[in-house]
């Protein structure tokens, strides 16, 4: 048997990070080699996640600790901003290192390989360095790509995530607080999400982002303007087409509900529900922001970059 691949995940105490390591510690082909934190430096990975036996710790780690470990894939699981130390120190010690990043920090980098499988994967041409598109993106992108040559105008997405989205850094929206019995809107035109999106699909997307009070899982409601009538079936046979043979998209009748994603790897789209003259339909998304919105989605690219089957240690 040839030997595990080595991996560490830099910002392991985080949301996204937390489930990286369920997803890592459930590869037949892979050994966590580290896991850094700040906060948590020296603290047992068993003590503070479920599936994880064994005595590994976390570490404090700066950008020349982690490149010195010289693992063969390296998942940056932090707040948007922060990747660049660590690539530079990367690119300086060992270069062939696989790095996927989960913040926005290189979705606009044409030097990296921009990883929503289901939609880019033929695209994939051997590179090192891979971008994860987040929840919202990859939520926007699977309820509008079958419809991109239909299309009459910029489609509209009313987004709601759960708080989990906001990261454990204390902002006001992951302030349970001052969530309770309320809906926050935030960042309503020019989110970095709506230009990664416009981007990705060459096409502009207009992006109106909320927060709730629930913990995970994000519901993306999308109104779409048709350049021709078309009927609620042939609309529906579009996503089936697009999706038939990928497990982690489920194209179903009825409009999802985020409460039945919440823990699952995969999204669902629904609904197809037309308005009268059938020139606009409502299309509705949800998945699990920190699993096909964050770390299996980084999964699947660690797979295909590492020569595994795409779903390896992915439930489906
Ligand atoms: N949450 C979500 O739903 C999604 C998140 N993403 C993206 O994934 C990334 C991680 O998100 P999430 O897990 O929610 O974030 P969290 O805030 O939950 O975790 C961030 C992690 O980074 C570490 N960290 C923070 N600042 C620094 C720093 N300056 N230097 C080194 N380590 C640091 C923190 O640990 P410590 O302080 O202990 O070092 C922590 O482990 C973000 O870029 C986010 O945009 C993408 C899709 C969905
Ligand atoms: C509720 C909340 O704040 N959500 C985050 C999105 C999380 C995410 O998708 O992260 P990426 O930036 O990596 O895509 C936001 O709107 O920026």
């Amino acid at each position: 048997m040839t030997r595990p691949k080595t991996i560490g995940i830099v910002g392991a105490r985080g949301h996204t990070g937390q489930e990286l390591i369920r997803l890592v510690a459930a590869h037949p082909g892979l050994e966590l080699a580290f896991v850094s934190s700040r906060e948590l430096d020296g603290q047992r990975v068993a003590d503070h996640n479920d599936v994880f036996a064994g005595e590994l710790r976390f570490e404090s780690l700066d950008a020349d600790a982690v490149a010195a470990k010289g693992a063969d894939a390296v998942i940056l699981a932090l707040p948007n901003g922060k990747a660049a130390p660590f690539v530079a120190a990367i690119d300086g010690a060992k270069p062939d290192t696989v790095i996927v990043d989960l913040s926005a920090d290189y979705r606009f980098d044409a030097g990296w390989y921009y990883g929503l499988p289901e939609l880019t994967r033929a695209r994939y041409a051997g590179e090192r360095r891979i971008s994860n598109p987040g929840c919202y993106a990859t939520a926007m992108q699977l309820a509008i790509a079958p419809l991109v040559e239909h299309l009459a105008g910029p489609p509209q997405c009313f987004g709601v995530s759960g708080y989990s989205g906001a990261g454990t850094t204390p902002s006001d929206k992951n302030d349970t607080a001052l969530l309770a019995d309320n809906l926050m809107p935030y960042a309503l035109t020019n989110h970095v999400h709506e230009r990664e999106v416009s981007k990705q699909l060459s096409l502009p997307v207009e992006f109106m982002p909320h927060v709730a009070p629930h913990f995970r899982g994000i519901t993306l409601t999308v109104n779409l303007w048709l350049s021709a009538p078309m009927s609620r079936e042939a609309v529906k046979a579009l996503f089936d087409a697009r999706y038939a043979d990928e497990p982690l998209v489920e194209v179903i009748d009825d409009a999802p509900w985020v409460s039945r994603i919440a823990g699952r790897h995969g999204a669902q789209i629904g609904a197809f529900t037309m308005a009268p003259g059938n020139g606009r339909v409502v299309v509705v998304a949800t998945l699990d922001n920190l699993l096909k919105g964050a770390a299996t989605q980084a999964m699947q690219n660690l797979n295909l970059a590492l020569g595994y089957d795409e779903l390896t240690s992915i439930p489906h």
